[in-house]
């Protein structure tokens, strides 16, 4: 299909917001046709995000990004809201546009809508084309021998190495051919992504700088220095031995391919090296799970757990959301993610596990506040993330596998340094005592001014006999 002379073509944006390594803008703008850049802001039911209102920070400023970035290349960015079908019929409609081109997304719902609108515009003679850059391999194509998914992640990793090197990312176009006249977009601020009263997101910008440029700069600081040691430092908290990279991807800021060909050729130790690639290939098994089994968020992977006696999620739960549990590692978990939109990967698994076993509250209920509150948040990966550690999901941890949360805190926070950060009540506590307040000596409590039960929480479950618990309703589970 050709596009007239002088038509435009739009490019789509969705959970691509950069200008690198576009292949959708990079094959517009050879056309050397005018380019309407478009993002859509879709009705919350059409399930294409963002999430949650963290993610409704990122997105506002993730956009006055691309838009400036775009506005250098020579095309504004056009905004408008609705749904897809109907706001790009009318876009068509009052530009004249002769292309429509878009990269793939995976996630169940905008398969779905992609797919009705690829097929109503090609009956209508648009040229539409869609883009690989989403992923690193196709999960189409990345497949068992019996072309059938992976669903443990060891043989897929396998896999993706024998398939070879993802593409070549490529640079961002250096000039784009604005429309005409430009259509005319929703203003930004009008669309109250931010919050205001109260303004809970005031401490995201201590540590977020959302868009393209952001996510290069942590990509190269990365590169050049933490990923020395990554291998054995990423599990503990309070040191910065992670990209911290998953936002930028989760809105698309920046491409997995990108990410994985700036570990080619460093000096690092090539286990630091392999370390950090397969957690890039551990979304990727998620995305590729959620793709080919929509339903991973809301349904137990593993069916047996339909059958679990879920305590409601009642006055435990809210303590949990509010990092009040009197647990520290958990509670400094929870208010990290408060504070910062996000958590650090261990204490993910540390939080989710003390939820879903101590408490006995149904994953979903977590999951679901995770992707309210993380600005990373994935329909894939967090919907996987707590399948794994439920112990329904795919290659799921066992159940039995219950994290005790005073050795984790004391493993992987051993003086204490990031229960300190997020929970100044136990700042003065010695750090014999910082993972297990309520077992310190009274002196000792006085002494760090602590008055457990006023100042700070006394433990809401006992770690033992909530195991004992959790174990004798998953033996119930067995016996069914
Ligand atoms: C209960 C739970 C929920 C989670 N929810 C999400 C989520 O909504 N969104 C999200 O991106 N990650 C989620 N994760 C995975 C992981 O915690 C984050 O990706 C990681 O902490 C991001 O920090 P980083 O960028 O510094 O990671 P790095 O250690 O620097 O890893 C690099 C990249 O690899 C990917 N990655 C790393 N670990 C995982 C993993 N276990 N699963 C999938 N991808 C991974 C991420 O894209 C990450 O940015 C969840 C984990 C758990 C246990």
């Amino acid at each position: 299909m050709t596009v007239e002379n002088g038509a435009p073509i739009i490019v789509w944006f969705r959970k691509d917001l950069r200008t690198d390594d576009n292949p959708a803008l990079i094959a517009a703008s050879e056309t050397e046709h005018p380019v309407i850049a478009l993002y859509i802001r879709e009705p919350a039911e059409a399930g294409t995000g963002p999430l949650g209102a963290a993610q409704d920070w990122w997105l506002h400023h993730s956009l006055a990004s691309l838009g400036s970035t775009l506005d250098r290349l020579g095309t504004p960015l056009v905004l408008r809201s609705g749904p897809a079908g109907k706001v790009l019929d009318d876009m068509i409609e009052e530009t004249g546009a002769g292309g429509l081109y878009w990269n793939r997304r995976h996630n169940p719902a905008g398969v779905e809508i992609d797919k009705v609108i690829k097929a109503s515009l090609k009956a209508r003679g648009v040229d539409t084309r869609s883009f690989a850059a989403e992923l690193l391999h196709d999960p189409t194509r990345l497949l068992t021998g019996e072309k059938k998914p992976y669903r443990v992640y060891t043989p897929f990793w396998k896999a993706l190495e024998r398939d070879g090197e993802p593409h070549e990312p490529t640079d961002a176009p250096e000039k784009l051919r604005p429309p005409e006249k430009a259509p005319a977009s929703d203003v930004l601020d009008d669309w109250h992504l931010l919050p205001t009263k109260p303004n809970w997101a005031c401490s995201f910008t201590d540590i977020w700088t959302p868009g393209e440029g952001a996510a290069r700069e942590r990509l190269d600081d990365f590169a050049d220095g933490a990923i020395d040691g990554y291998k054995t430092d990423r599990d503990f908290p309070a040191i910065d031995a992670t990209s911290m990279l998953s936002p930028h991807l989760a809105f698309g800021e920046i491409s997995p391919a990108r990410v994985w060909h700036a570990t080619r050729g460093l000096t690092s130790s090539k286990d630091d090296v392999v370390h950090f690639r397969k957690e890039l290939a551990w979304r990727e098994f998620c995305y590729h799970l959620h793709f080919h089994f929509p339903k991973l968020a809301e349904k137990n992977w593993n069916s047996r757990f339909d059958a679990f006696p879920w305590e409601a999620a009642g006055k435990n739960f809210e303590l949990w959301t509010r990092g009040m549990t009197g647990y520290p590692i958990v509670d400094a978990g929870m208010r990290q993610l408060w504070k910062h939109g996000w958590m650090h990967n261990r204490v993910r698994m540390i939080t989710a596990s003390f939820l879903i076993k101590h408490l006995m509250i149904d994953w979903r209920r977590g999951e679901k506040w995770f992707r309210d509150t993380l600005v990373d948040a994935d329909a894939a990966s967090n919907a996987a993330n707590w399948q794994w550690v439920a112990g329904s999901g795919a290659d799921a941890s066992p159940f039995f596998r219950i994290f005790n949360p005073i050795l984790q805190g004391e493993k992987f926070d051993p003086d204490g340094t990031y229960v300190r950060s997020f929970v100044p009540e136990l700042e003065m506590l010695d750090s014999a005592w910082i993972h297990k307040p309520f077992d310190a000596p009274e002196p000792v409590l006085k002494e760090a001014g602590l008055d457990l039960g006023k100042t700070y929480p006394k433990p809401i479950v006992d770690h033992r006999k909530a195991r004992e618990c959790a174990l004798s309703a998953y033996k119930s589970l067995k016996n069914d």
